[in-house]
């Protein structure tokens, strides 16, 4: 079993703290090592006092607590345990070793094609697995994603994934970029999604790895208009396969985009990802 042998019990003790890995909107992540075992991770903390400003966070990190321990699956990030002591809560998580996936694509502008699909394979397969168990995710974004030591990416942060079917608000922190036009159509108090939202996002993911920025990158205002129109262009240096893929994720009607396995054996996956899971770890194309 993969598992390190993990104590009920975790306190802060056990722990040598190392560098800052990063910071977040709530609370920063450092790197640790359990001092027993040696077995390297990263350590979130988060300080009560930020968290009880009301707007829901508190819940919202019990939640990823909740839904992120009983996820196991090479492209999510495994959150081992958890602990607090009077002003902090801990959370013990997987240590990515190649960092945040959108600092990686901002040092190179965008992916080339075959690195873009392979995420893509990555994805739809951390979606399937996550779509099974009815969490939807509702905040895939580069943001949220990280690198691990072999060059597969790992979904973090689901602070904001729920159980489907859903109509909870996303109180609207952040980018809209990525948000489905089901989330962001106000005024009907019944505007319940499901997992398709993940679908939208994944096409809004695979658009932004091949063309660096966002498809419906635009003022707020605009960025609204554009996402309830589904109003965007592909560039022509795009291959059709890609733009295929986008066009069919990037629909209005959430039950037209295309299903999770249809992803999985797109014609630009099938081209640049050898079947089954190990290859899609792979760093280089087969030649
Ligand atoms: C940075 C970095 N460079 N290298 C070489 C590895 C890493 C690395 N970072 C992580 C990180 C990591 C760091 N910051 N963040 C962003 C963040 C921080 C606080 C709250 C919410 C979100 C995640 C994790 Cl969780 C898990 N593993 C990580 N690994």
């Amino acid at each position: 079993v993969d598992q390190p042998l993990v104590p009920k019990q975790f306190h802060l003790g056990m722990f040598e703290i190392g560098r800052p890995l990063g910071k977040g909107k709530f609370g920063r992540v450092y790197l640790a090592r359990e001092r027993t075992t040696g077995f390297i991770c990263a350590l979130k903390v988060l300080y009560k006092s930020e968290l009880q400003q009301g707007s829901g966070v508190e819940k919202q990190v019990r939640r990823e607590i909740e839904i992120q321990s009983n996820l196991r699956h090479p492209n999510i990030l495994k959150l081992y345990g958890h602990f607090h002591d009077s002003k902090r809560i801990f959370l013990i998580l997987e240590y990515a070793g190649k960092g945040e996936l959108y600092k990686h694509l901002r040092r190179e502008n965008r992916f080339p094609e075959w690195k873009a699909a392979q995420y893509t394979a990555q994805m739809a397969s951390a979606l399937r697995y996550l779509h099974r168990k009815h969490v939807i995710h509702r905040d895939i974004k580069p943001e949220n994603i990280l690198v691990g030591i072999h060059g597969e990416i790992k979904i973090s942060d689901f602070g904001w994934s729920v159980h489907a079917p859903n109509n909870r608000r996303k109180t609207l922190c952040g980018t809209l970029d990525y948000l489905p036009p089901e989330m962001i159509r106000s005024g009907s108090k019944d505007n319940w999604y499901d997992e398709k939202v993940d679908l939208w996002s994944l096409g809004v993911l695979i658009y932004e790895f091949l063309v660096g920025e966002a498809p419906f990158e635009d003022t707020p205002v605009m960025t609204h208009r554009r996402i309830a129109r589904a109003d965007m262009t592909i560039p022509d240096w795009v291959s059709k396969e890609a733009r295929d893929l986008i066009q069919k994720l990037l629909v209005l009607d959430p039950q037209k985009r295309l299903p999770l396995e249809d992803v999985q054996n797109h014609p630009w996956i099938i081209k640049h990802c050898v079947k089954g899971e190990r290859a899609a770890n792979r760093e280089k194309p087969l030649k």
